[in-house]
């Protein structure tokens, strides 16, 4: 059960990733039990975890938070003219994830699943007591490349939904300001002042 103590603001260091930050994973997303949007009011895009104990053992069951990029073409689908061609703006937005068995929910599986945010420059829908969060056009199928950044919590079970939902909404917050730091944002918007390194992982990231 959580346990009865103040939650921090941020997580991780302030000058950016410590190993193993950051993570790489990616796939299309798929369907969950359909209990984020319709029970939490958080829709969760899930993405496959068969692979995870091979590929990322040093992935512990938990809250994450990192940057998500999603193939673009799939959303000018109808336009087939330019079909193979990478025409299309890829743009990298804000998330928070959670990696585990829902412990609320008692899963027998464990799934990845990411609640993608606004953009950093726009006001936080999770900054007061009654959030609305974000919601996308649903993109079922579509490629997902997700890089993690840092680590924020255990998965806990809970008392009531309610108590659940209060602490995703504060995930969401301490991602964000996480997020906001400089050493962070470069992974979102290119100010040339990244590494090398942080050029690489946000080219893996707009790669589809
Ligand atoms: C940031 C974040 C933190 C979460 N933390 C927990 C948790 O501590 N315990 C838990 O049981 N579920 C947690 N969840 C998972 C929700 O219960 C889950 O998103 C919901 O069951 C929706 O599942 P679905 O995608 O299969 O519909 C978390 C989800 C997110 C996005
Ligand atoms: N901000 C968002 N973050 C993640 N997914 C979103 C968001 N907005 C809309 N979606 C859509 O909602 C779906 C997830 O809803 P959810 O209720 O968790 O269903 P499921 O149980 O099938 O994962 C995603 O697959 C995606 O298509
Ligand atoms: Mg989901």
């Amino acid at each position: 059960m959580r346990p009865d103590t103040p939650r921090d603001p941020v997580a991780g260091p302030d000058a950016g990733p410590e190993s193993p930050y950051p993570i790489r994973l990616s796939g299309p997303v798929i369907k969950g039990f359909g209990r984020g949007s319709k029970e939490l009011g958080i829709p969760t895009a899930n993405i496959p975890a068969d692979d995870l104990s091979e590929e990322h053992p040093e992935l512990t069951t938990g809250v994450y938070y990192g940057v998500v990029a999603l193939d673009p073409r799939a959303q000018s689908h109808e336009d087939s003219r330019n079909d193979g061609e990478k025409s299309a703006e890829t743009t990298i937005l804000p998330a928070v994830l959670s990696i585990g068995y829902n412990p609320f929910y008692k899963n027998t599986v464990r799934s990845v699943e990411i609640h993608i945010m606004p953009q950093l420059t726009e006001p936080s829908p999770t900054a007061v007591a009654q959030p609305k969060f974000h919601r996308m056009p649903d993109f079922y199928g579509t490629k997902l490349n997700l890089l993690i950044l840092g680590y924020i919590r255990p998965e806990y079970d809970y008392v009531s939904l309610d108590a659940l939902i209060e602490d995703i909404r504060v995930d969401c917050e301490v991602a964000r300001q996480s997020l906001l730091r400089d050493a962070y944002q470069r992974y979102i918007v290119d100010d040339d002042q990244g590494s090398n390194q942080v050029r690489e992982d946000r080219e893996w990231l707009k790669s589809f």
